[in-house]
């Protein structure tokens, strides 16, 4: 790839800060499902991230070939492929950055609740393993459902004791991703200057789009467009689910977000002051343990975890009725957690 091309691509992600202080330091990255429909595409943006200078790529099988694939690309980062849970130590030892996008996806006609059974055991084995080969990472968890799997890989690095809440992040940034999209184009505004805040969590009710924050403003959306737009927001990975008609859910936009995500929170451990982005984190906002909301990143990772602002009588609503399902979801989890 032409260095032009790399800068281009690297330019696709959000806020370009990348002064010399910035990238200056080493940084290692894990992606744990880097095999997967998410895995892939983003080990590809990982690969281009003038920030990364070591990207590890594990999976239970066939990271072997993409490790191989992504590492002619002639970006800085180094490449190695690690499979198998013997190899799983050595993927993760020395880490900052863990994404986990290991998990089964969606078929239709299910929930995000209906990969539980699966995904929950997955989680737990992975965020063992982290806490054993690298406490300190902070980990950007994709794996559905991420309004359990949050909760249950805290009760994991607990048991560890190497729990640092500051440090662990469900990534709800596809959801900003879709409201900013949406709104840009019922708004009638240039899609590269929206900012949207989405919190709560991260299944159907439970994302809260928060359109009376939106910017650039629009006058021209009537109560009418932002519930429709709410409910886009909502059933967006449903959406795709359907489209894509039992191979799966999101992959493509996922890496994207993930990406977005991975690449702010390099920046946040670099020093970038004002990096901002919605997550779902341990948190005060709400009388629930976990909710997504604004959070600024920082050299230690969640440096404030900021309020929800001024809201409309429609999100006031939407917020109380999304607190019975976020706690049974957050309860779940930490349940299985102790469980098992
Ligand atoms: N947070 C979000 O916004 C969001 C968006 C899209 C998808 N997801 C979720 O991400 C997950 C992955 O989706 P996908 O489309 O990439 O699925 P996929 O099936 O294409 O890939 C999952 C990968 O995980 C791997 N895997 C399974 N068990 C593993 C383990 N123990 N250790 C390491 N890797 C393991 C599989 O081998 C596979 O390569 C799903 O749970 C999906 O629901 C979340
Ligand atoms: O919808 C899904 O199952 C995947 C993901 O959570 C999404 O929002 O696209």
């Amino acid at each position: 790839m032409r260095p032009s091309l790399l800068r281009y691509a690297a330019q696709a992600l959000r806020r370009r800060d990348y002064s010399s202080a910035a990238a200056a330091a080493e940084r290692k990255v894990a992606i744990l499902g880097a095999a997967g429909g998410i895995g892939q595409p983003l080990a590809l943006l990982m690969k281009l991230n003038p920030l990364v200078s070591s990207l590890s790529l594990y999976d239970i099988a066939g990271t072997p070939g993409v490790a191989a694939d992504v590492s002619h690309i002639n970006s800085p980062a180094l490449v190695k492929g690690f499979v198998g849970e013997e190899q799983l130590g050595e993927a993760l030892e020395g880490s900052d950055v863990v994404i986990i996008p290991a998990g089964v996806p969606r078929k239709p006609g299910m929930t995000r609740d209906d990969l539980f059974n699966i995904n929950a055991g997955i989680v737990k084995g992975l965020c063992t393993a982290i806490s054993k080969y690298c406490p300190n990472a902070l980990v950007n968890m994709i794996s559905n459902p991420v309004n359990s799997t949050v909760p249950i890989a805290a009760e994991v690095f607990k048991k560890a004791g190497t729990y640092d809440e500051k440090k662990l992040f469900g990534v709800t940034t596809l959801d900003v991703v879709r409201a900013k999209t949406f709104y840009a184009g019922k708004a009638n505004v240039p899609v590269t200057e929206v900012n949207v805040p989405v919190v709560g969590g991260h299944a159907g009710i439970t994302i809260l789009p928060l359109f009376s924050q939106a910017t650039p403003a629009s006058n021209a959306l009537s109560h009418e467009d932002i519930k429709a737009l709410t409910k886009r927001t909502q059933d967006g990975g449903t959406e795709v689910v359907e489209a894509k008609a039992g191979k799966g859910s999101a992959t493509l936009s996922m890496a994207y977000a993930g990406a977005v995500f991975a690449d702010a929170c390099l920046k946040g451990l670099n020093g970038v002051p004002d990096v901002v982005e919605c997550s779902f984190v341990q948190s005060t906002v709400t009388e629930l343990p976990f909710f997504a909301s604004k959070v600024r990143l920082g050299k230690n990772g969640v440096e404030e975890v900021l309020g929800l602002g001024q809201l409309s009588e429609f999100e006031k609503e939407g917020l109380e009725n999304l607190k019975g399902e976020l706690k049974s979801s957050i309860e779940k989890g930490i349940k299985f957690a102790h469980a098992n």
